[in-house]
């Protein structure tokens, strides 16, 4: 057994007694015995010469699994909802030629259920040799930094590659057999050799928002460097909200905003089932129309507010309390809406924001 660059070698082999020599043909005395063979000696030649996958997993830390966030988002999604951007022109050249995409939007939206639309489309409908990777931010858990995006993206791509790990192998290897960890540029290094292996690439960041915000700046520059046509047959679309700093950093990207023009449409058909479920008043053919369209009203292009909304229609055990609830709702729904908000922005005064969603609404 010989260890080199972490490789080995296995001989296995198996030495077996020869066999004897046949019996002589049958006379008084018999024939004397044939020629016995030697002993075999056979060779089992095993190289295994590749950096095992979990061994690289464990040097990257363990890049987290996005496919249970993808799974939950799908979990949420109302059937046809989305389909008006996967019909979009825009939406349809992006896909088609390399270059990025912004889908951006005030917070509730449904950004991360549209991304998840986006990739089920094309994980499902892009051509052999593409590759699809996808990352999405969360303030709630971990997943809220730079590095751990791309190397996420990397894993994900390094196993869809034509040399399936191949660039990270040679990265172990370099990096002295993975005692040194990589840094930011020897990933991006790797990143570069995948996005040239495959043939179409596609990767799609939600909410690059709840990335933290010490590193928005560095995820500005990861953005624009990947954006760069010459040198990268990438399809690159992320989301976020509506924020000034990104206005600014991606003025010339083609993008895409949600609100109430693009959603209500798929907000009537989420709210009008739902309503129907609600087994209440409310789902009687006579209140189910009018009480969907106050619904998608209020909720100004928002997801979040509808769902707000609904759960205020299923505390009303009769229409008459659903007429008392809305004229107090805007004052419940800043309520509920200002502790998005505050979460999201973090420094701002709740009172603040209650009073301008107040104004909103
Ligand atoms: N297509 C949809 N079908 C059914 N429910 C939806 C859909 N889109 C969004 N929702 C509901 O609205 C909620 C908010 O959606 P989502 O998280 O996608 O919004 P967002 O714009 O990404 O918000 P934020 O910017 O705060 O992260 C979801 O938790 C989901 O319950």
């Amino acid at each position: 057994m010989s260890h080199q660059d972490n490789q080995s070698i296995t001989f296995n082999y198996t030495i077996s007694g020869g066999t004897g020599g046949g019996g002589g043909e049958g006379g008084v005395n018999g024939g004397g015995g044939g020629p016995g063979e030697g002993p075999t000696v056979i060779f089992g030649h095993s190289i295994k010469n590749k950096i095992p996958e979990e061994i690289l997993q464990k040097w990257l830390e363990f890049p987290p699994d996005t496919q249970d966030r993808q799974y939950y988002l799908q979990s949420l999604h109302h059937p046809a909802t989305g389909n008006w951007l996967l019909c979009d022109g825009t939406f349809i050249s992006w896909k088609n030629t390399p270059g990025s995409l912004w889908i951006k939007g005030i917070s509730g939206t449904g950004k991360s259920v549209l991304s998840s639309t986006v990739i089920r489309e094309l994980v499902k409908t892009c051509p052999e040799k593409s590759a699809v990777a996808y990352f999405y931010f969360d303030f709630s858990n971990n997943r809220q930094h730079l590095d751990i995006m791309v190397q996420s993206i990397i894993w994900q791509l390094s196993g869809q590659s034509p040399l399936p790990y191949g660039a990270l192998r040679q990265l172990y290897k370099t990096l002295k057999n993975g005692a040194t960890k990589p840094q930011q540029e020897d990933l991006l290094g790797v990143l570069e050799n995948l996005l040239s292996e495959l043939d179409w690439t596609y990767i799609i960041i939600d909410g690059i928002d709840e990335c933290r915000k010490t590193d928005w700046k560095h995820l500005i520059t990861f953005i624009h460097n990947l954006c760069h046509p010459a040198k990268h047959r990438l399809h690159l679309l992320f989301t976020s909200q509506l924020i000034q700093e990104f206005e600014t950093a991606f003025k010339d990207i083609t993008s895409i905003t949600l609100g109430s023009k693009v959603s209500n449409n798929d907000i009537k058909s989420f709210v009008g089932s739902t309503v129907r479920e609600t087994g209440n008043w409310a789902s009687e053919n006579k209140y189910a129309r009018d009480v969907t369209d106050q619904i998608v009203q209020k909720s100004n292009g928002m997801f979040r507010l509808a769902e707000c909304l609904l759960r205020e229609l299923n505390l009303c055990n009769w229409k008459d309390d659903w007429d008392k609830a809305l004229t107090v709702l805007p004052t419940t729904l800043s309520g509920i809406y200002s502790r998005f908000l505050t979460r999201a922005i973090g420094s701002l005064n709740p009172a603040f924001i209650q009073a301008i969603f107040r104004w909103l609404i």
